[in-house]
C-alpha cells in the first residue's frame, strides 16, 4: 500500500473529520484490495460529491502500516480499520459480556508446568485432525461475513488458510459463496451449518458444500436463537443480502428497531432442531458431521450416542448465552466424558500459543480460532490472516520447546495445572 501517493489525494479533499455517520452497507459493493482506498471509496460512495474521512481516520490507517507482533495488536489495528458497527460485531459477546471476558481471562488461571533437560533442537507442530495432515492444531473458526472486514472477503481467508495449511471451516453467513472459496484455491475445508425452518435450503447449502469438496459439516448446535449482542441493537446492525441465499431467501432485513441482524435470524433460524435430527442430517449427506456448541458431559455422551463424527467445545465466542462457562474451564469435563472415542475440538478466547498448549494438555486434538482471524483480515487482508495464523503457531513451538515437548503428541495432562488441581493440592 503506498499511503504516501494516498495522502496526497486524500488530503485535497478532507471536508469533515467524521465517519460515524456513513453508511456500512456500502462496503459490500467495493472490491479494492487495499485497506485504505476501501475505506476511502466507501466514504465517497456515501457522500457522492465529499470525502467524510478527516485527518484523524488518516493518521490511524498509517499506523496499520506496523507489522503488529501478537493477536491483541492485531484487534486493535482492526478496531481502528472498521467502522464502529462492525469492529462492534465482531468484537462483542451477549449481554453483559461476562463469559467474552471470562474465556481468555480463564486461559490466565492455568500455568504450564514445563519439563528440563529434554532435547528440544526440533519441534514439529504438525498434526492430524479428522484424517487430514495439517501444519499445527490450530484452525479457523467459521464466522460470518468476512467482507465486513475486508472487501475480498472469505476468499482471502481461505488463501491464508490454505498457505499455512490449516483448515478452514466456512460459516453458512460467508458473503463469498462456497463456489467463490471453493474455486480461490485447493485446500481441506469443512462448512459450517445452520438450521433454517426452511430445512431445504439448509440441505441445499449441505449439498453444495459436498459438491465443492467440503470435507466435513459442522452443525452449530448452541444457537436456537441469536444472542442478546447489545452494541448489535444500539448500532442497528445489518444485515446484508448474502449471495449464497440469492434466490432462495432474502438475508436482507431493514427495521429501525435494534439489530437487523437479530430480525433476521429470528426469522430463519429453526428453534425446534434436537438430537433426533442429526438423523436426518446424517442421511442427507456423506460427509461426517461434526456438532459445534457442546459444554457439558451430558452433551457429550448424547453427541455419542447418535454418532456424530466430532465435536467441538464452543460458547460461540461468548456471544449467545451469557454466564456459560469459559470453553477452557469445561473441555476437559467432556475430553473425560468422550473417553478418545472422537475428536474433540475446541474455540473460545484463544490469543497466544501458550493457550493453544492449554487446550492440548486439557485433551483437545485442536483449537479453533475466530476473531483473531477476522482481526488480521481487517488490519491487512489475506496478509493479515497469514500473519495471525504464523504468530500463534511460533507461538505454539516456542511453548512446546520452552516445554519441554517436540511432538503436539508429547503435551500432555501433567503440563498443566489448572484452578481444580490447585484446589485438590490443598486439600
Ligand atoms: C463475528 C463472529 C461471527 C461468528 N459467526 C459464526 C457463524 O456464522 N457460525 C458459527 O457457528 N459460529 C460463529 N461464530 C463463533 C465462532 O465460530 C467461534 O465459536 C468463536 O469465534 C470462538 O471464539 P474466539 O472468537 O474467541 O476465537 C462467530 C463468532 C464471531 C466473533
Ligand atoms: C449471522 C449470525 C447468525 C452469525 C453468527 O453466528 C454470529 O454472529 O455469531
Amino acid at each position: 500500500m503506498n499511503l504516501k501517493d494516498e495522502k496526497s489525494v486524500y488530503l485535497d479533499e478532507v471536508e469533515f473529520e467524521d465517519v460515524s455517520f456513513f453508511n456500512p452497507q456500502t462496503l459490500m459493493i467495493f472490491d479494492s484490495s487495499i485497506q485504505l482506498m476501501h475505506v476511502i471509496n466507501i466514504a465517497h460512495e456515501v457522500t457522492q460529491s465529499r470525502t467524510v474521512i478527516g485527518k484523524p481516520v488518516f493518521s490511524r490507517l498509517i499506523e496499520m502500516e506496523a507489522e503488529p507482533v501478537n493477536v491483541s495488536e492485531f484487534q486493535e489495528l482492526a478496531r481502528l480499520a472498521l467502522p464502529k458497527m462492525f469492529y462492534d460485531f465482531y468484537a462483542g459477546g451477549a449481554e453483559d459480556q461476562h463469559t467474552l471476558e471470562e474465556n481468555v481471562k480463564a486461559f490466565q488461571r492455568i500455568f504450564i508446568r514445563p519439563r528440563v533437560l529434554i532435547d528440544v533442537s526440533r519441534i514439529d507442530t504438525s498434526t492430524t485432525i479428522m484424517g487430514y495432515n495439517t501444519l499445527a492444531p490450530i484452525m479457523i473458526a467459521p464466522t460470518a461475513m468476512h467482507k465486513l472486514a475486508h472487501p475480498e472477503g472469505e476468499v482471502a481467508t481461505a488463501r491464508a488458510s490454505a498457505n499455512a495449511n490449516v483448515i478452514m471451516v466456512l460459516s453458512f453467513n460467508s458473503t463469498c459463496t462456497i463456489e467463490e472459496v471453493a474455486s480461490s484455491c485447493n485446500a481441506v475445508r469443512f462448512f459450517q451449518l445452520y438450521v433454517y425452518k426452511r430445512r431445504e435450503i439448509s440441505a441445499f447449502m449441505v449439498q453444495r458444500a459436498e459438491r465443492n469438496g467440503f470435507k466435513a459439516i459442522v452443525l452449530t448446535v448452541d444457537t436456537p436463537r441469536l444472542g442478546r449482542r447489545e452494541a448489535d441493537i444500539k448500532n442497528k446492525m445489518i444485515s446484508p443480502q448474502l449471495k449464497n441465499f440469492e434466490g432462495l431467501i432474502s438475508t436482507e432485513v431493514d427495521t429501525d428497531k435494534g439489530s437487523n441482524l437479530q430480525a433476521f435470524a429470528s426469522g430463519v433460524l429453526d428453534a425446534s432442531l434436537c438430537w433426533k435430527d442429526i438423523g436426518w442430517l446424517k442421511s442427507i449427506t456423506s460427509l461426517p458431521v461434526l456438532i459445534k456448541g457442546v459444554l457439558t458431559r451430558e452433551d457429550a455422551l448424547r453427541a455419542l450416542e447418535v454418532g456424530v463424527a466430532g465435536i467441538i467445545v464452543s460458547n460461540h465466542g461468548a456471544r449467545q448465552l451469557d454466564y456459560s462457562p469459559s470453553t477452557i474451564s469445561v473441555l476437559e469435563e467432556v475430553v473425560v466424558a468422550v473417553q478418545g472415542k472422537i475428536p474433540v475440538l475446541f474455540d473460545g478466547g484463544v490469543r497466544r500459543g501458550t493457550d493453544i498448549f492449554k487446550a492440548l494438555a486439557l485433551g483437545a486434538q485442536a483449537v479453533m480460532i475466530g476473531r483473531p482471524v477476522i482481526y488480521g483480515l481487517a488490519a491487512k487482508g489475506e496478509h493479515g490472516v497469514s500473519r495471525v495464523i504464523n504468530m500463534l503457531k511460533d507461538e505454539l513451538e516456542l511453548t512446546m520447546a520452552l516445554s519441554g515437548c517436540c511432538t503436539v503428541k508429547d503435551i500432555c495432562r501433567s503440563h498443566v495445572t489448572t484452578e481444580i488441581d490447585r484446589v485438590h493440592c490443598r486439600l
